[in-house]
């Protein structure tokens, strides 16, 4: 029975010195406590053998992945500012840790909200936010690095194609990740045997859905992200709250799944959750309890119970063991009252109780964990492990490159197919856009007017069409997440991305410039011939591409779409303002917008294009009114418009198409310095920095 109680909610028992309510104080363990102790002989250290363990090997291969971390400090910039002397030390969110994860088992990290679960993942997996600051070793197969894209990590995002079903979105990610070795029957088999494995066979046919259609519920979208991961049984998987979302038999099937593939396999799991019950609960092998960074309990999930138990706040029988946990550390309600039941009553044995806050309970836990014989095993274990070189975790066979381009490319065909919101709603403004344009300049003609209207019309249709690439951007930024996860759990790599994105996205982009182009230079009558109709649109064609270009680089750089159009924007705007049309050629000022500006900015070759093959081999009254002489293309070209007639508009076009295969050069640069740099950087600052006690904030 129930029965509410005070503010104060925690008891715990007044005991006698011999009935110590810490007994790990003492170093006495009992039989449920004991650490299990064997350690891995320097041959089973990546070499896939695990003692006791059941093993399917015919689909798992490679080295197994042993990950050990010793006083594993992470902070944060501090938003409470600087301290007197003037330094922001920051703000600890894990405090050395220590801790190890081995094959075949799955650790399981829980603590409240905000307890840094997700952090630790994070620094495990080497995929720490650029702000933190990371001290402390972590190391797999007892080396210090996780090579790139050898991990597979599901994050509490779920960043999948939305316009793909489910089935689409698994065995793309088949063909792409699974090995040559297989055949495509094969991969096909993996993936719908991993699709039923996580209850997702009712909804293969169901698009994932997005924000415009409703499509997957969030626990489905869920088992797709995981079962996107585990199609390669990669020997080490990191899970951030992988049963969110779920109902607690979806939770219980999906962590059964990945428990026996676990030990299968030989794969070494490390999973954040929440809530599980105490069937999924009793899934995983260890355990590490976190609160506010600092290490509660680590060690055999099952010990934990008793470890509470004796440290005086045992489980009343009818609580789920692991909500107790949780909610004997959760301190950010601690002005709710708690209640104390019959059954905590009865495991207090008739002592005398005494009031703690869950603040007092933490730091009673905290402490006792430190001195305990549990503590002492995983520092031993940790240094056993990490002092043993093992063999180097790879990723493991792949797809080849051959089949990874043209699996990205009928993906990335699919979804601009089926997102209105890549080109076909642009192709409907583009349209309404130049049938205004055709009827506003229709039949320009060849007065002396007419020379100035070209100049607007090609200008305005130069930059308009390629400003309006910034339209896909959504769309594109949501390609680039799925690609920056993609990449990170290494299924494929930048060349394979850009290969993928160029060949699907040209049949669009021709479409998009085909059909407006028509219409508008037929409308307007401008220069009469299918080779000038031609070059025409290839300009314009070029030139999008080149604008689809540069924004794959903004992309990249960004956190999101909205940062993204509006640098993307910027960056345009500065280059239509200085393509030689709204400030001749000739009045640029020097240095800045003539000297470099004027021959980096696209436009300037675009209509520098346009303008040759419009006005070259026309000729114009040199004034209005009738009688006037006449003034050649050519002279318009150099004379009104300032342009160098000294080389062909093909050489205009060539320049535009350097510049795309300069920008799509300049993208994978960008990714592949980022690969590399990101690491170094990080050791190094992992290296030179040292964490301080003040650095707690508040946390004792
Ligand atoms: N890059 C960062 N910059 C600033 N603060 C951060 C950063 N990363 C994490 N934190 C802070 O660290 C604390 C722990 O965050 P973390 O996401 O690891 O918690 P969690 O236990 O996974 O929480 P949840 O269960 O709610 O996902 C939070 O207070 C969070 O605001």
């Amino acid at each position: 029975m129930a029965s509410a109680n005070t503010n104060v909610p925690r008891y715990i028992p007044n005991l006698s010195p011999s009935k110590s309510p810490f007994p790990l104080l003492n170093n006495q363990t009992s039989s449920t406590m004991e650490m299990e102790s064997p350690l891995p002989t320097q041959n089973e250290l990546g070499t896939g053998r695990q003692r006791g363990s059941f093993r399917d090997t015919s689909s798992c291969t490679g080295a197994e992945a042993f990950l050990t971390w010793d006083d594993l400090w992470v902070t944060v910039p501090s938003s409470s500012g600087t301290d007197t002397r003037g330094k922001n030390n920051g703000k600890a969110i894990l405090q050395g840790l220590n801790g190890y994860a081995q094959p075949s088992e799955i650790l399981a990290i829980m603590g409240p909200s905000g307890s840094g679960k997700s952090t630790l993942l994070d620094a495990l997996a080497g995929r720490l936010a650029s702000n933190t600051k990371q001290s402390g070793l972590i190391k797999v197969n007892g080396r210090k690095s996780l090579a790139f894209g050898t991990s597979a990590y599901v994050t509490q995002d779920d960043e999948l194609t939305t316009t793909l079903t489910v089935k689409e979105s698994i065995y793309y990610s088949a063909m792409l990740q699974l090995p040559e070795s297989m055949t495509n029957s094969e991969k096909k088999e993996r993936a719908e045997t991993t699709i039923r494995d996580m209850g997702l066979q009712e909804v293969m046919d169901t698009r994932i859905g997005g924000w415009y259609n409703k499509g997957l519920s969030g626990g489905q979208k869920r088992r797709v992200s995981i079962c996107i991961e585990i199609l390669t049984r990669p020997k080490l998987l990191f899970l951030d709250e992988p049963t969110s979302g779920l109902d607690s038999a979806a939770s219980y099937h999906v962590m059964d799944r990945i428990e026996k593939l676990t030990k299968q396999c030989g794969m070494t799991v490390i999973a954040s959750i929440h809530q599980p019950s105490s069937e999924v609960f009793d899934l995983f092998h260890k355990l590490c309890l976190l609160s506010f960074g600092r290490t509660v309990f680590f060690g055999p999930a099952s010990a934990a119970y008793e470890f509470f138990t004796l440290n005086g706040f045992p489980c009343p029988t009818k609580r789920n063991p692991s909500d107790h946990y949780l909610r004997t550390i959760n301190k950010d309600f601690d002005n709710v009252s708690l209640i104390q039941n019959e059954d905590t009553e009865q495991g207090l044995e008739g002592n005398n109780c005494k009031l703690l806050t869950t603040e007092e309970a933490t730091n009673i836990l905290v402490e006792s964990y430190r001195l305990s014989q549990f503590s002492q095993e995983v520092k031993l274990r940790v240094s056993e492990i990490s002092n043993k070189e093992g063999r180097i975790l790879e990723k493991g066979s792949h797809a080849c490159f051959l089949t990874q381009s043209i699996a990205l490319t009928k993906r990335s065909f699919v979804n601009m197919n089926r997102d209105l919101g890549y080109y076909w709603l642009r192709l409907g403004i583009y349209i309404s856009i130049s049938v205004c344009l055709g009827t506003i300049f229709y039949d320009i003609g060849y007065t002396f007017d007419s020379i100035q209207a070209r100049g607007s019309m090609l200008m305005f249709i130069a930059t308009l069409l390629t400003f309006m690439s910034i339209g896909g951007f959504p769309s594109f930024t949501q390609d680039m997440m799925i690609f920056e996860r993609e990449r990170l759990n290494g299924h494929y790599g930048v060349t394979a991305f850009i290969i993928g994105n160029t060949l699907s996205s040209t049949p669009y982009l021709l479409i998009n410039t085909l059909i407006p182009g028509a219409i508008a230079y037929y409308l307007a009558g401008l220069h009469k011939g299918f080779e000038h109709f031609l070059f025409f649109v290839l300009v314009i064609f070029v030139s999008v591409i080149l604008v689809e270009s540069l924004m794959m680089i903004v992309a990249s750089m960004v956190p999101n779409y909205l940062m993204g159009i509006i640098i993307g924007s910027g960056i345009q705007g500065v280059m239509m303002l200085n393509a030689g049309f709204f400030r001749l050629p000739d009045a640029l000022p020097n240095p800045f917008w003539k000297y470099p500006m004027y021959y980096i900015a696209f436009h300037r070759y675009a209509i520098e294009g346009l303008y040759k093959n419009e006005f070259k081999g026309l000729s114009f009254p040199r004034s209005q009114g009738e009688g006037s002489s006449t003034i050649t293309g050519e002279e318009i070209i150099e004379k009104i418009w300032q342009m160098p007639m000294s080389y062909s508009k093909w050489i205009d076009l060539y320049i535009l198409f350097g510049m795309v295969v300069l920008y799509r050069l300049m993208f994978f640069v960008v990714i592949k310095t980022s690969e590399k740099i990101k690491p170094i950087l990080r050791s190094f600052s992992v290296a030179h920095y040292k964490p301080t006690k003040q650095s707690n904030h508040g946390v004792p």
